[in-house]
């Protein structure tokens, strides 16, 4: 891409540098015309996409390579290498074509057979059960699959589904001393049965639904005088409801989550993934997953597409958001990946917001029955675009993109796409729609815990940690057509977070009638000091930022990473150059920018900020004096350089640390050097400045990892005590302090962990409602851990 870019002469680049969205059709047109005369430009296109007939791309079944593969699985199931053996069938089974035949079997077939052996030698009984019955779906009459799946159920006591499967194979099988065999086994299960009534376990895993007490909770989508569009609330609603629920209108999987998550509800793969029927790329969790994407050659789903043709639009009712209901009530499922399937390459290579637009388009397309022209995108569907703002850099790279995007397309989905300067203008709008209005699906960093009955006495022992279980990460990127609406604000009275693809937003704090709902993009007060707020906000959303965080001195805002006071005595705040002349733009805020009041209704913080500053709110800030190395209380001049120097050398004893504990690999100076340079943060640093909390976690951690628990509950309370200044006392970062707390109280058998349990909860509560412990099912492990220590 970054070639292509380079060839592109300077004339279309200043076009496109000084272009709005009014010039797309025309520019997108010359675009169109320049690369179409490019050989490197048609050579790109035909090593993205492939033809699907010649099955040459990179994500394309290959039969010999699963051949040589299952080959492999078999050796080192043989020499006794589970994980390795593991390893060969599963990548064989991503390999392998549907049809293909190994010594007259079905291929997909015995491997699955193989795998589900391998799964059953491993204790892996309901794997293997699944895996068992992917096989006889393809292949109902393969009497070694009946056999393992007999015994399976056998060993999970499922007495009736054995005698049936074994008597089958049994039936199947050709050899009189095969048939002998299985009927003795029958007859041993039936002895077994007589003597031992077990109880039979159920075949399916968990499934976590979306419950929730419903609320009628109106909400209407209102145009605001400085923000766009906006969602409020028309009545008043309570802390901690759920306000909307939503389904993607499409989703796609960040390329680094692509061997570890499901490819459609983006949730931890098990060890029994199963892979796309027609190429190689996408793994799913379960066959039903696998379909739900789609990317089957005899997968049709038409007769499910829902043509969902409303278009949103102001100061209307909102009808298709009341808390706990979903947003569409019949969603219309296009399988997503189906179009991008076959061995092409480009759903590999191009960047996930790209492949989410394919997405996008061919769902358009579907929904409005047609396969020639792309629809009107920003009309289709209502969402607010970014293309004016965007730098000469990003929209040449949306240009270019677009029009690769079109053949890709065009190559894989319908030949009889029209590609033309009005098709490609409207993948830029969509594109950059995407970059405004797309969210982060996340998902906890590590759920290792969730099984293993041991994991508090890991915890004790120093061999696991609390804090990759609240960690989360990315997993995927989506479009939500309606949660679309909501604006942001630094400080947020809702949350989002998710069940499998599907949004929850619920709010977090009492929200008046008639206020706008609002979440967090990203940064938040509390995270994040002030102008790194608002230059992200910028960069990523091209908006400057008014809300109560951003137009109003806060406590949070001055102190979290400000200098303490060079008088001992005094406890006012020092500000280093960029964060004073930041909280100097904030006074003087047109009222209808500021006139947040309703929002302003836990400013506990608001106190310290008299505290720290030494002002009152009720002055104008005009006559705050903000300048950079004087104490805002007591006007004490310190010199900021020498300080950073040694805050930075500080850092790198911590960062050490970190590393040591990172790896379990502790030396012995590490531990003392680091509590030196926390001493000297803590003597140089504001008492509320974020880094003393940051550092007095990493040393918790190191005194939980040597089994040193008083000094780790001292430092994990120093910790809290920051966060909840910065935050406030009820925020989730709270709770995830809370939670290490009460894990290293419990471990010193220190009864007090139950008030902290107990809160922590309730803020997980707030935040996630009845969801709290399928999001973090270490709440679960904690709440057990409390009845066995204090009871
Ligand atoms: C996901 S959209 C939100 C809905 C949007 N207001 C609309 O009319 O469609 C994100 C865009 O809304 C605007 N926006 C969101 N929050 C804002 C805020 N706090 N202040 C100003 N603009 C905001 C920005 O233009 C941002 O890029």
């Amino acid at each position: 891409m970054e070639k292509l870019k380079c060839l592109v002469p300077e004339s279309l680049k200043r076009r496109v540098a000084e272009s709005s969205i009014d010039h797309l059709p025309s520019l997108s047109s010359s675009l169109l015309q320049y690369f179409l005369s490019l050989p490197q430009f048609h050579q790109l296109i035909s090593e993205l996409a492939a033809e699907p007939s010649t099955q040459a791309g990179l994500c394309a079944k290959n039969k010999g390579a699963a051949l040589e593969l299952k080959q492999k699985g078999n050796q080192c199931y043989s020499s006794g290498d589970h994980s390795q053996a593991l390893r060969c069938y599963s990548q064989a089974l991503r390999l392998a074509p549907i049809d293909a035949h190994d010594t007259g079997k079905n291929l997909v077939a015995t491997l699955y057979l193989n795998r589900a052996s391998l799964f059953h030698k491993m204790g892996l009984p309901m794997e293997s059960l699944r895996d068992c019955s992917r096989a006889l779906e393809i292949s109902p009459s393969y009497p070694k699959v009946w056999y393992r799946r007999g015994k399976v159920n056998a060993t999970l006591g499922n007495y009736e589904d054995a005698v049936h499967d074994l008597t089958v194979a049994k039936n199947m099988e050709t050899s009189i001393g095969g048939k002998k065999q299985i009927a003795s086994e029958l007859e041993i299960l039936a002895q077994h049965h007589e003597n031992k009534s077990a109880k039979p376990v159920h075949h399916s895993r968990k499934s976590v639904g979306i419950p929730d007490v419903p609320q009628q909770i109106k909400l209407q989508c209102v145009e605001t005088a400085d923000k766009g569009r906006g969602m409020i609330s028309q009545f008043d609603i309570p802390e901690g409801s759920l306000i909307h629920t939503e389904e993607p209108y499409a989703v796609v999987i960040l390329k680094q989550y692509r061997e570890t998550h499901c490819h459609y509800c983006l949730n931890e793969l098990p060890a029994d993934t199963v892979p796309c029927v027609s190429c190689s790329l996408p793994l799913y969790c379960s066959q039903h997953c696998q379909i739900k994407a789609g990317g089957q050659i005899h997968v049709n789903c038409s007769s499910e597409i829902n043509i969902h043709k409303k278009k949103f639009s102001c100061n209307e009712e909102y009808p298709e958001i009341t808390g706990g209901s979903n947003c569409d009530p019949k969603p219309a499922h296009i399988p997503e990946h189906k179009h991008e399937c076959q061995g092409v390459h480009w759903p590999a290579i191009l960047p996930s917001d790209v492949v989410l637009a394919g997405r996008i388009v061919v769902k358009s397309m579907e929904q409005k029955g047609q396969v020639t022209d792309v629809p009107n995108l920003s009309e289709f569907l209502g969402l607010c675009e970014s293309y004016s703002e965007m730098t000469s850099e990003s929209k040449l790279e949306l240009h270019i993109y677009s029009i690769v995007l079109l053949f890709c397309l065009q190559r894989s989905y319908s030949y009889e796409m029209s590609i033309n300067g009005n098709s490609t203008s409207q993948i830029v709008i969509l594109l950059s729609q995407i970059r405004v209005n797309s969210m982060a699906i996340v998902r906890m960093k590590s759920n290792d815990f969730h099984d293993q009955e041991d994991w508090f006495q890991k915890f004790s022992s120093g061999e696991a940690d609390v804090a990759s279980s609240l960690e989360q990460v990315r997993v995927g990127q989506a479009l939500y057509r309606a949660a679309s609406l909501f604006n942001h604000s630094c400080k947020p009275n809702i949350h989002a977070y998710y069940i499998t693809r599907s949004l929850l937003l619920r709010t977090t704090e009492f929200v008046a009638g008639g206020c706008p709902l609002e979440l967090s993009y990203g940064p938040q007060v509390g995270q994040w000091d002030c102008k790194d707020r608002l230059r992200f906000l910028e960069e990523e959303y091209f908006f400057r930022c008014w809300c109560r965080g951003c137009s109003k001195v806060n406590a949070s805002d001055l102190v979290i990473s400000g200098f303490c006071c060079v008088n001992p005595n005094c406890s006012g705040v020092v500000l280093d150059n960029l964060v004073a002349n930041c909280e100097k733009k904030k006074p003087n805020i047109p009222e209808t920018i500021s006139n947040e009041s309703h929002l302003q209704v836990h400013e506990s913080g608001d106190i310290d900020v008299k505290k720290v500053a030494h002002i009152s709110l009720d002055q104008t800030h005009s006559s705050l004096h903000i300048d950079p190395g004087y104490c805002l209380k007591c006007g004490s001049y310190c010199n900021l350089s020498s300080r950073s120097e040694e805050v930075k050398k500080a850092w790198i004893d911590l960062r050490r640390l970190q590393d040591s504990v990172a790896s379990k690999d502790m030396c012995s100076t590490r531990l003392p050097d680091a509590l030196r340079s926390l001493g000297l943060l803590r003597s140089t640093l504001h008492a509320y400045n974020k880094g003393i909390a940051e550092a007095e976690d990493i040393v918790a951690k190191a005194f939980c990892l040597i089994g040193d628990f008083q000094p780790a509950r001292d430092h994990c309370k120093s910790s809290i005590e920051i966060l909840e200044m910065l935050y406030g006392p009820n925020h989730i970062a709270t709770g995830n302090e809370l939670v290490k707390l009460s894990s290293i109280q419990l471990a010193m058998g220190d009864s007090t962990a139950a008030n902290n349990i107990n809160r922590a909860s309730e803020i997980f509560c707030k935040y996630y409602g009845p969801h709290a412990p399928t999001i973090f099912p270490y709440l679960l492990v904690l709440e057990k851990e409390r009845c066995r220590v204090i009871s």
